[in-house]
């Protein structure tokens, strides 16, 4: 496969007659690559905003059916949303239960709605005579007066509800800043300005989420207390790592500890505590273990109120990616759905488990085991996962199973020192390209990673796919590897690679599940150890 791919590269590259030639073989050619972005296709089709929520949702009669529980619909469904993937699961959600809904109001990006219209979302938007009122705001992904609007609706629309009624709650990535809600006397812009300085200084969105829910009327539980005594039911597409209900969107609807102690660590570290405004010192000293800033503590049957369902998760775009894998004639391995770490240690780890799977000997090195297995901790993945995986790798290489596609999902980070264009997936995707290429035994392994939100940074791809091929290839082109990568350049490196053809670009896909890794490992060329 490898040399049908080099053969067509070439064809591609040097051949008067390149097109038509190329064109020829390129059905064998993309064998790989193609599957890749098959695999890719599936795993954010498993996680659409209204395959999810009708998925979770089963409606017979007057009952629904949600997270193994019953409730009963009497004319008293009520519905907010907030977070960039809810206008498709509000859609959805209306189709369902729309006759039995009196009001609702969602917060979503400014411009989601022209810009699913213009990408053919038409499922995604809501019918002309819907009773869910939408608001954009959150311009560039920040909190704004416009979003502190949708916010204030979505408070008023809460604390109105009565002991009879529903609230259905759609979350989604996105969600703090389109709900912003800052405890008083705090202001929008003195929020704003903690929240863009600790993002700014390399803050997690763990960090950041935790001081968030500190200074918010809605987030940390907020929501629920306000919906109090109406039966609240939280349906949440996670785009964090481990979907930690309490860190999504901050937590609007799960009850938090606050431990002040830990807020001030956060600040502390990121050296902000001397530089805050009296208003978040005021806001500080006043909460307690509680539902949002504001309100006395809560005994901890208050919750019981309120369902929170994770629907759609990275998790779950890997097993879809997986299921299609086995219908391409794959052997799909999940590696896991919490990749994190610099880009540079994740791009090594593949390398890695690439060199493993195809070493060219009947017995792998133990090093090589050893070597992965280090790795770990630095890029989120759990020894027993890194284990299992190698298990089932071996056990492919004794029994010659065919193409492997390894899987696996997250969010690893760049570290941006240069002025260039480029996103996670794409440096990641580089990065690996430049392993495969280095390896003197070519895997014939390719690679994929890409944004399940169909966007890669501040660019209009969502990844980008490589082999081992790459270096060769860039070379030829004249492109020098090492100075795209240092100026975080890796947009314009595969835009001219090949005019553009490794880029993954699906448009902006409606959902939102953090990213995702598919690396597809061909047995070895050179395997007589049977
Ligand atoms: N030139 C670049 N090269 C590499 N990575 C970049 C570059 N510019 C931005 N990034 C990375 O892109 C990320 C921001 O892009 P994006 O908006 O896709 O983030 P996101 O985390 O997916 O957002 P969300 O979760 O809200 O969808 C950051 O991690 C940032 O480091
Ligand atoms: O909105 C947020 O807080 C992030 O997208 C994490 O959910």
């Amino acid at each position: 496969m490898a040399q049908i791919i080099a053969l067509s590269r070439f064809l591609h590259l040097q051949h008067p007659l390149r097109v038509s030639l190329a064109s020829l073989c390129s059905r064998s050619m993309s064998s790989l690559d193609t599957r890749a972005r098959a695999v890719f296709s599936a795993a954010v089709e498993g996680v659409q905003p209204d395959i999810v929520l009708h998925r979770s949702l089963e409606r017979h009669g007057d009952k629904l059916l949600v997270g193994g529980q019953s409730f009963t619909l009497t004319n008293n469904l009520y519905l907010v949303g907030f977070g960039k993937a809810v206008l498709g699961m509000a859609a959805e959600a209306e189709r369902l239960v729309g006759d039995h809904l009196i009001k609702g109001v969602i917060s979503v990006p400014h411009g989601i709605q022209k810009t699913l219209h213009n990408h053919g979302k038409e499922n995604m938007l809501l019918e002309n005579n819907s009773r869910i009122t939408v608001m954009e705001g959150a311009k560039n992904n920040l909190p704004d007066a416009d979003a502190q609007k949708s916010a204030e609706c979505i408070r008023e629309l809460a604390s109105g509800l009565t002991e009879k009624d529903l609230l259905l709650v759609l979350i989604s990535g996105g969600g703090s800043a389109l709900l912003p809600a800052p405890a008083p006397p705090m202001s929008l812009q003195e929020k704003q300005d903690v929240t863009r300085k600790l993002a700014a200084a390399g803050a997690t969105i763990q960090e950041l989420n935790t001081v968030r829910r500190a200074l918010s009327l809605l987030k940390g539980g907020g929501l629920a207390q306000c919906a109090k005594p109406a039966q609240v039911v939280a349906l949440i597409l996670s785009d964090v790592i481990g979907d930690p209900l309490d860190l999504i969107a901050s937590g609007p609807t799960v009850r938090s500890d606050f431990k002040p102690e830990e807020v001030w660590a956060i600040l502390d570290r990121y050296k902000l505590s001397y530089s805050l405004p009296s208003s978040m010192n005021e806001v500080l000293s006043k909460a307690r273990p509680h539902y949002g800033s504001q309100v006395q503590e809560q005994p901890e049957e208050v919750q019981d109120h309120v369902l929170n369902v994770v629907i759609g998760s990275n998790t779950i775009a890997l097993e879809c990616a997986s299921r299609k894998a086995v219908e391409l004639g794959l052997r799909p391995i999940i590696l896991s759905p919490g990749v994190c770490g610099d880009v540079h240690s994740v791009a090594r780890l593949y390398g890695l488990l690439s060199r493993f799977a195809c070493f060219p000997e009947k017995e792998t090195p133990p090093e090589l085991a050893a070597e992965i297995l280090q790795l770990g901790p630095e890029v989120g993945v759990e020894s027993w996962d890194l284990c299992r995986t190698i298990n089932m790798l071996v056990e492919e290489r004794k029994e010659d199973w065919g193409v492997t596609c390894l899987l696996a999902g997250g969010e690893p980070t760049v570290q941006l020192k240069g002025k260039g264009r480029g996103g996670r997936n794409q440096e990641l995707a580089l990065r690996v390209g430049l392993e495969l290429s280095s390896d003197e035994v070519k895997s014939g392994a390719v690679f994929l990673s890409g944004g399940t939100d169909g966007q890669d940074g501040p660019t209009e791809a969502a990844g980008a796919l490589t082999d081992g091929e790459l270096m060769k290839e860039a070379m030829s082109q004249g492109l020098d590897i090492d100075g795209f990568l240092t100026n975080n350049d890796s947009f314009t490196f595969f835009s001219q690679l090949s005019e553009g053809q490794w880029l993954l670009k699906p448009g902006l896909t409606g959902t939102n599940v953090m990213d995702v890794h598919a690396m597809l490992l061909p047995p070895s060329p050179q395997r007589d150890f049977q």
